[in-house]
């Protein structure tokens, strides 16, 4: 073994992000201390777990406890505790580098104006670095349980640590900043109590401080938090800030939380949840998919393992929090958690948990829920397909774009929906497109405008999927309006009547006649249009067929897709129908036709088979 310091440099990444943190967090700069208060709790947690298998790892030390102490004349505070400690090479790998995934490409997506936003650097959770926006110089040294071997990191932030054997007496962590020029603040018994009562009163374990008298530390160390974990107090004693300060612990987000929902249930099972929505989506949240973080387990308040996939849904992964259960063995494994019926319960009792929080939200504060939509409402949709046991409760919670504003971001709910139905009118009307341009300008939604009959306007990948799992709501069925005919139930009373549509039809019989020779193969069918008022044809397939924009997607998707043919639909009254009946040269019109067909493909947001060609007859056209 070296007895000598021995120099390594950060990886790459580190660098960048320290430069980041100390320059954007200066102004919160007080956040260091719960960063490390929560690493520290974060080690006495992982100590007690690893001792129910393994108890002799307290040694004859049993006490779990982070103290907190400062050196006026040395300039130092100190965070010391007594958890699980790191080995020489734990001190390597979690000092020295940025273990969460993407972290990289969040850095480089993130623009340079942006990267002075404390909101978004807070995103990745600054952690242990936060030390260095008021410290020049940083210290750690530690000693793994159940090892008798300690070593010292120390680093000044500047691209480089050095790692060297050392002698510490007692297991655990202990953290020396060496406070930069201007930074004495940290260096007072009183405010160092009040951030540990801000920031990390919550914390299960207990902080202590140094005992002072005539203003001097002395050596005796008495606690300064409440130190009793945050779920276990009754709710009525806890402030909201106390509230968000744990979400900030257990979620390493930066901002606050949306809402919570904190409960503790007895009965056949036993255990208190601590449910939190996070307002932003972390920005590693498309990436963490594989290993779920977020819900942390306790079994009879010690800390288990991180649970998220075995006790929540995918479709609400984006929930933070801690559940503790009383019921639980203390030996649990993830394989005893897969299979396991408590955990089952235990899983559909907290999904109520979250839905009833979020349907709390939408009906008491629905411009906060609007914001939880932007953030997690694709994710939410998934529950639709995932869930099929609440899909009523989550269509309930779903928000769209309507007809009704025509914004996109005026969103509407399918009660809404529902209250602005036409006399006579049964089907929840939706129409899916690639794109909000494509479905907001689609041909299909003229005969509907024109009836005043609102619909709903898909546009995001996962809507018509999702939407398919959805047959109706409160009875009344979901009809994509770009299949089958229209009638009396998706127009209500004032859809045309029978009579009058079938003269119509009668009158058009010769063109439609033309067009579908004209045609071929390429349609199942032409006849006369109920949905069009402006456009002269447009694309659509039968009311059991699969949408055209689903076939796009599984095509794209690598899928083998039956390929259904749609019918063309007429607007006889439009002039280029007009022009395209009374056109005598056949060649001509046979041109006019495939125009009008390509036109209702682009229309319809389809790439066309053979766009040169379009192209040709387009030109051809335009200067005959
Ligand atoms: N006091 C400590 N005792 C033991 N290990 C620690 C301590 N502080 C940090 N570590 C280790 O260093 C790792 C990195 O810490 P850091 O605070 O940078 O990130 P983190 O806590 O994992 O995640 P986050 O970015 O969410 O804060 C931790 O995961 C932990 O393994």
């Amino acid at each position: 073994m070296t007895t000598d310091a021995q120099s390594f440099e950060f990886q790459s990444d580190v660098q960048q992000v320290l430069r980041l943190v100390v320059h954007s967090l200066y102004s919160n700069k007080n956040i260091f201390l719960r960063e490390l208060v929560s690493n520290a709790s974060d080690a006495c947690d992982k100590l007690r777990f690893e001792a129910l298998k393994a108890p002799e790892l307290y040694g004859d030390q049993p006490e779990l406890r982070i103290d907190l102490s400062f050196d006026k004349d040395a300039r130092t505070l100190t965070v010391a505790d007594s958890g699980i400690g790191m080995s020489r090479q734990e001190l390597i790998d979690n000092l020295g580098t940025i273990a969460r995934s993407g972290t990289r490409q969040f850095l480089e997506a993130l623009g340079e104006a942006q990267k002075a936003d404390a909101q978004l650097i807070g995103q990745f959770g600054v952690g242990f670095y936060a030390a260095f926006i008021v410290a020049d110089r940083v210290t750690v040294t530690s000693r793994r349980a159940g090892s008798d071997e300690s070593f010292t990191w120390e680093s000044s932030g500047d691209g480089r640590f050095t790692l060297a054997p050392a002698s510490q007496a007692e297991r655990g962590t202990t953290i020396v900043l060496h406070l930069k020029e201007g930074e004495d603040e940290f260096l007072d018994g009183w405010t160092l109590r009040s951030l540990v009562r801000t920031y990390s009163d919550h914390i299960g374990f207990p902080i202590r401080m140094p005992v002072e008298k005539d203003g001097q530390p002395t050596a005796e160390f008495e606690p300064v938090n409440q130190a009793a974990a945050l779920w276990t107090r009754p709710k009525a004693e806890i402030s909201d800030e106390e509230y968000q300060a744990f979400y900030k612990h257990v979620s390493h987000d930066f901002g606050d939380a949306l809402a919570w929902s904190h409960n503790r249930v007895e009965g056949n099972q036993n255990f208190t949840s601590l449910l939190f929505i996070p307002a932003r989506a972390p920005f590693d949240f498309g990436f963490e998919r594989d290993a779920r973080k977020g819900l942390k387990l306790y079994i009879k308040r010690v800390f288990i393992m991180d649970a998220a996939e075995d006790m929540l849904p995918n479709y609400l992964r984006f929930v933070r929090g801690v559940v503790d259960s009383d019921d639980l063995p203390l030996n649990v494994s993830r394989e005893i958690l897969q299979g396991s019926r408590q955990v089952e319960k235990l899983r559909s009792a907290l999904t109520r948990r979250v839905l009833d929080l979020l349907e709390k939200t939408a009906r008491d504060e629905p411009e906060k829920y609007a914001d939880f939509w932007r953030a997690f409402g694709a994710v939410l949709k998934e529950g639709l397909a995932e869930d099929p046991s609440n899909s009523a409760r989550i269509a309930k919670l779903l928000r769209f774009a309507s007809t009704h504003s025509g914004e996109r971001d005026t969103l509407v709910s399918l009660d809404d929906y529902l209250t602005r139905m036409k006399p006579g009118q049964e089907t929840i009307n939706y129409l899916s497109a690639d794109g909000w341009n494509a479905v907001r300008h689609s041909p299909q939604l003229e005969g509907l405008a024109a009836h005043g009959v609102e619909v709903l306007l898909l546009h995001e990948r996962i809507d018509e999927w999702a939407i398919g799992y959805l047959a109706e709501y409160e009875g009344r069925k979901l009809r994509n309006v770009a299949k089958g005919a229209l009638g009396r139930a998706e127009l209500g009373e004032g859809g045309a009547g029978t009579e009058q549509q079938e003269a119509i039809a009668k009158a058009a019989e010769g063109v439609v006649g033309k067009l579908a020779a004209s045609l071929g193969e390429r349609v199942s069918e032409v006849r006369v249009s109920q949905r069009l008022t402006d456009s002269p044809a447009c694309l659509v397939m039968g009311e059991h067929d699969m949408g055209l924009h689903m076939q796009r997607l599984l095509k794209a998707a690598g899928h083998d897709v039956p390929a259904g043919k749609p019918a063309l639909e007429i607007n006889p009254a439009h002039p280029l129908l007009q022009r395209y009946d009374t056109e005598t040269d056949p060649a001509r019109r046979d041109d006019l036709g495939l125009l009008l067909f390509e036109q209702a493909q682009l229309a319809e947001g389809a790439a066309l088979d053979d766009p040169a060609a379009f192209v040709r007859r387009m030109n051809a056209l335009l200067l005959g």
